[in-house]
C-alpha cells in the first residue's frame, strides 16, 4: 500500500507545487496520473520513490516512510521508475549486461539471475536480442530493455513517467499492453502520461491540478462529467467522436463497453 498523507511540496519557498495531496493506492492497482504541463506529475513520481522529500505530510509504503534513511533501500526494492527517454537508465554496453547490472548490485545469485533474465526479456518479447547493444536498437525497443531492466529487479509497483511519450503507435501500443500484463501479473502500474487514450486503459485516474488533486476515481466518470479542457485535458478520441455523433448525448453502455474493450479492460 502506497500511502500519500497531506503532502505539501515546493523546490523553491513561496512557490508551491504540490499542497495537501492524500490518496492511497492498494497493492495490485493500475493508476493513471494526468494534468497539464509542470502541474507536478513528476514530482509525485519522485517523492514516491524517495527521491525527493515532502516539505510536509509523509509518503509511506507498505509501513516504510520515506523520510526515514533507514527505510530507503527497502523502499528502492518495491519501486522501479521507467522514464520518458530509455538511454538514460542505461549503463552497460549489452541488452544481457544491462538487466544482469541490476541484479548483480542487489546481489542476486547466479542461478536465479539467468531465470530473471529470461522471464523478463519474454515480458517484453525481447528474447532475440540478448547481445544486441542498446544504443543500437529503435526506441520502441530501447523502452522495452527499459522495463525489462526494471522487471527482472522484482519491484511490487512500476512508475511509468511519461514512458510511452518519445514512442510512435506502435511502440506506445507495445508498452501499454506490457504495462496491462504486468498489472494482471498482480503487479502495481502507476501511469503518468498526457495520452488520454491511455489513461482509459487504466482503473483509477488522479488529476491534478493547481498543486491539488483535482479528481480520484474511474476515468470513464471523469471524461463524462468534468470539463476536461479546463484542465488542459483532451478527451479521449473515441469519446470525442462519440461527442460529435451525438452532442452531449449520455453514453451508453454499450459504448462504454466498447471502448472498454478496446483496452481489453475487465
Ligand atoms: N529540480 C527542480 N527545481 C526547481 N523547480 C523544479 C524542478 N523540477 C521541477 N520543477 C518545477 O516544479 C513544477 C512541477 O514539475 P514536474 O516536472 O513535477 O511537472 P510535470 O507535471 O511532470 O510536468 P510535465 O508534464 O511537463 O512533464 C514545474 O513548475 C517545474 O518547473
Amino acid at each position: 500500500m502506497l500511502t500519500f498523507k497531506q503532502v505539501h511540496f515546493y523546490y523553491k519557498k513561496g512557490q508551491p507545487v504540490l499542497e495537501n495531496i492524500s490518496f492511497t493506492i492498494e497493492p495490485g492497482e493500475f493508476v493513471a496520473i494526468v494534468g497539464a504541463n509542470g502541474c507536478g506529475k513528476s514530482t509525485i513520481a519522485k517523492l514516491m520513490d524517495g527521491l525527493l522529500l515532502p516539505k510536509e505530510g509523509s509518503v509511506e509504503l507498505n509501513n516504510l516512510d520515506t523520510s526515514k534513511p533507514s527505510d530507503l533501500t527497502r523502499i528502492h526494492e518495491q519501486i522501479g521508475l521507467v522514464f520518458q527517454n530509455p538511454e538514460d537508465q542505461f549503463i552497460t554496453t549489452t541488452v544481457m549486461d544491462e538487466i544482469l547490472f541490476g541484479l548483480e548490485n542487489i546481489r542476486v545469485p547466479r542461478e536465479e539471475m539467468l531465470e530473471r533474465l529470461q522471464h523478463a526479456l519474454q515480458a517484453v518479447q525481447m528474447e532475440d536480442y540478448l547481445e544486441a547493444l542498446p544504443h543500437e536498437l529503435s526506441g520502441g525497443q530501447k523502452q522495452r530493455v527499459a522495463i525489462a531492466a526494471i522487471v527482472a529487479m522484482r519491484p511490487k509497483i512500476i512508475i511509468f513517467d511519461e514512458a510511452t511519450s518519445m514512442l510512435d503507435p506502435q511502440g506506445r501500443e507495445q508498452v501499454i499492453s506490457i504495462m496491462h500484463e504486468l498489472y494482471g501479473q498482480g503487479m502495481t502500474i502507476i501511469h503518468i502520461t498526457h495520452h488520454m487514450d491511455e489513461v482509459l486503459s487504466a482503473e483509477r485516474m488522479l488529476l491534478i491540478h493547481q498543486g491539488r488533486l483535482e479528481f480520484d476515481g474511474d476515468p470513464l466518470t471523469f471524461f463524462e462529467t468534468m470539463p476536461a479542457a479546463d484542465y488542459q485535458l483532451h478527451l479521449p478520441f473515441a469519446m470525442r467522436i462519440h461527442q460529435q455523433l451525438h452532442e452531449k448525448a449520455p453514453l451508453t453502455a454499450d459504448w462504454k463497453e466498447m471502448i472498454r474493450s478496446q483496452w481489453s479492460i475487465n
